[in-house]
């Protein structure tokens, strides 16, 4: 029995070329990268996961960070309305995904815009960053689509990281891990646990006690693995090197 879907999208030529806003460029070794996400999609379906393919958007050098383009919540999704134009192209493939997964779907409209790097669901609260790709707009048709679903739906104001999932993610059992410089953490209204590496504050719950991070976190993954979690740890050097993280390259569709 597999513990549902996970949506993934390989990393196409261009992938050198994605954006980068908070940090400096360097080199991507795209040799390397494929390696990497083929031990990514290994780590999922040795975790249980049966992971599928959004088709490609090679077109897009940033499509790989799938995460961006959808937001599942309890069997809907919504389809974003990524913040960066040039990666709107790559909405499509994913919206084909959730219906072939049999999602219901709606989309964020113009003039909101809303990554899903942006979107940390812990329980029944949702909480949205405002940055640089996450707008009012956007906000407001995500708290009107979740509203279904039972969800609420809290901003949170970000400072100089890309999206609110760069700065905070959370376990399973709600513990929120984070790097407070980075936005207000006030806004969350709940305690977090401050982390000492970047990478860090970037999980994700594979569900039972297995939970993933990059390598680049190594006392992150002891300190997980104190609290009575076991970490599973990918290198993922090549998309940290374009601001991304375990949680941009993957849409988790848990079974119904
Ligand atoms: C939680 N994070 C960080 C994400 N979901 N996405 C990362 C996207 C990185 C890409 N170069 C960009 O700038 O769009």
């Amino acid at each position: 029995m597999t513990r549902g879907i996970a949506l993934v999208r390989r990393p196409g030529h261009r992938l050198a070329e994605g954006l980068v806003t908070h940090i400096e460029r360097t080199d991507v070794d795209i040799a390397r990268a494929r390696q990497q996400h083929e031990a990514y999609r290994t780590a999922l379906a040795d975790a249980g996961w049966q992971v599928h393919e959004v088709d490609p958007a090679d077109q897009c050098p940033d499509a790989v960070f799938v995460e961006d383009t959808v937001v599942v919540c309890d069997g809907l999704a919504v389809v974003t309305r990524p913040g960066a134009p040039e990666r709107r192209p790559e909405i499509a493939g994913a919206e084909k995904a959730v219906r072939e997964a049999g999602l219901d779907v709606v989309r964020i409209e113009a003039p909101g815009t809303l990554d899903g790097g942006d979107v940390l669901q812990v329980g029944d609260t949702v909480y949205v960053g405002l940055g640089g790709r996450t707008n009012d707009e956007g906000v407001a048709q995500l708290a009107a689509h979740l509203a279904s679903r039972g969800r609420t739906v809290v901003p949170v104001p970000l400072r100089e990281v890309l999206h609110l999932k760069s700065a905070v993610t959370a376990l399973s059992d709600g513990t929120l891990l984070a790097l407070p410089d980075l936005f207000d953490t006030g806004a969350l209204g709940r305690p977090v646990r401050a982390i000492d590496e970047e990478a860090g504050c970037h999980v994700v719950p594979l569900g039972g006690d297995l939970v993933l991070l990059a390598a680049s976190a190594p006392r992150t993954a002891a300190l997980v693995a104190d609290l009575g979690f076991t970490p599973v740890v990918v290198d993922i050097s090549e998309y940290e090197k374009l601001e991304g993280c375990v949680t941009c390259l993957s849409v988790l569709i848990p079974r119904a």
